[in-house]
């Protein structure tokens, strides 16, 4: 997707993936997968996702990069902080105790400005990006992020049916944009209560990704 789609969607306020809740899949598999205290955790495409906050209260360290400056900063409002904010190479850096998101684009967030990541979170993030840039989007988190676990939450349906975002990803397409560089397992598989956008059949997987870099 052009930014300006994604722009337009959070101006418009038109932000149907914005949870209120935990994303219970998270939730759920956060023990399992050794989700606690001083954590490192990378959300990508972190919009204003209130799993962050899941996080920050179980004692994780948060890094996340999202395009809306308008994302960030209700983020941080949600939260009831000020960040600090500069400017970091191409993106705006804003800081926080335990969290720091980086405004720009995916694309030029850099290892330096990323440091080391025991985990990466990504919901909504793969699944929101069209199939021309998934692989780009795949290889680039997985050079940011060597040997870190990734929990990855992707939906399958029939895109015959509706238009992404977000994307039915395949676990074919999984296999080929992630094998090369991770042991893949299928923690979870769920359907999805009422449908993709409540009009199509869709199913909810949550991914292991361990890092074999
Ligand atoms: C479907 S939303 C998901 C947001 C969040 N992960 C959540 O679960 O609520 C996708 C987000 O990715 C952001 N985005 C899209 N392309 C991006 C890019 N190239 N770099 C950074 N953020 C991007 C959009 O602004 C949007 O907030």
């Amino acid at each position: 997707m052009e930014h300006t789609f994604w722009h337009d969607k959070w101006e418009k306020g038109e932000i149907g993936f914005h949870q209120s809740d935990i994303h219970p899949m998270l939730a759920g598999f956060a023990d399992k997968f050794g989700i606690g205290d001083g954590c490192r955790v990378f959300v990508p495409l972190c919009g204003k996702s209130n799993d962050m906050t899941f996080l920050l209260e179980r004692g994780c360290e948060v890094v996340g990069v999202e395009l809306s400056q308008l994302a960030v900063s209700q983020y941080f409002e949600s939260l009831g902080v000020t960040p600090v904010i500069e400017e970091c190479g191409k993106l705006m850096r804003y800081t926080a105790p335990d969290i720091t998101l980086y405004c720009g684009d995916f694309f030029a967030l850099t290892p330096e400005q990323l440091g080391t990541i025991d985990v990466v979170y990504d919901r909504a993030a793969l699944v929101a990006l069209p199939q021309d840039m998934r692989k780009q989007y795949s290889q680039r988190l997985c050079s940011l992020t060597p040997g870190a676990k990734q929990l990855l939450v992707t939906f399958e349906y029939d895109q015959s049916l509706i238009g992404g975002p977000p994307f039915a990803i395949p676990s074919e397409e999984i296999q080929q944009n992630y094998g090369k560089y991770c042991a893949i397992t299928l923690l979870h598989s769920e359907a999805l209560k009422g449908g993709l956008k409540g009009k199509v059949p869709a199913v909810e997987n949550l991914w292991s990704l361990t890092s074999k870099g």
